[in-house]
């Protein structure tokens, strides 16, 4: 079993409203004491790039949050690259369409950022996933648009949901894709002073 110590009785706050975020923090036995969604402006500067862009909307997450004294905060934000095009979250199942349709047959980035933050200082961290696509029928293509499950996801699909069935390789960090990888998470708290020990 393990028993969770808080290094410093630091208190965390999740800045993120992604139910993937909390559960994958729990997997590692983090249940956060707050959580505050950010609300930032998601859009790309013209002309930049996926990773910079994933990485300045995690530290801009980060930045938009107020904490207290002994709170530590953590931001993430997960954007799909398809060469030097930016998939974000789709406004609807039309643009899912278009994105799932780009994704087919091909293989794509998935970055996720993430941004702790205590006091006024902020440690970054990111990490890239290759994610190959099967050729997707027009029949698959419908049947998962129908179960809804493209909504809120990035690039408009759910490994870790039907869309599974879609992927038959990754080379990268599988909670990574999912929104946040969980290794490189938690050394991130534990450099911004958040420790889960044994
Ligand atoms: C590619 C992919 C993304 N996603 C999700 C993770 C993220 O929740 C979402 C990308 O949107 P984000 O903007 O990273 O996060 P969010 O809007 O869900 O939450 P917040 O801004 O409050 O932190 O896509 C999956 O769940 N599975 C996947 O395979």
């Amino acid at each position: 079993m393990t028993a969770l110590t808080r290094g410093a009785g630091l208190k965390l706050v999740l800045g993120s409203g992604s139910p993937r975020r909390l559960e994958l923090l729990a997997t590692l036995g983090i249940v956060p004491d707050d959580i505050r969604p950010p609300d930032i402006n998601e859009d790309p500067l013209p002309a930049e790039k996926p990773r910079e862009y994933c990485r300045r909307i995690a530290r801009s997450k980060a930045e938009a949050l107020t904490l207290a004294e002994g709170e530590v905060a953590l931001c993430a934000d997960t954007t799909v690259a398809l060469g030097r095009r930016i998939m974000g979250k789709p406004a609807d199942a039309d643009e899912a369409a278009k994105f799932l349709m780009s994704l087919s047959g091909r293989r794509h980035r998935v970055i996720t950022a993430m941004a702790a933050k205590c006091g006024d200082q902020i440690w970054t961290a990111d990490v890239v996933t290759v994610v190959k696509m099967k050729n997707v029928s027009n029949e698959e293509l419908n049947a998962y648009l129908a179960t809804n499950d493209w909504q809120g996801k990035a690039g408009g699909y759910g490994i870790q949901g039907p869309a599974g069935a879609l992927i038959p390789w990754i080379q990268g960090s599988y909670t990574g894709v999912m929104g946040l990888p969980v290794a490189e998470a938690a050394q991130l708290l534990k450099t911004a002073g958040y420790e889960a020990t044994r």
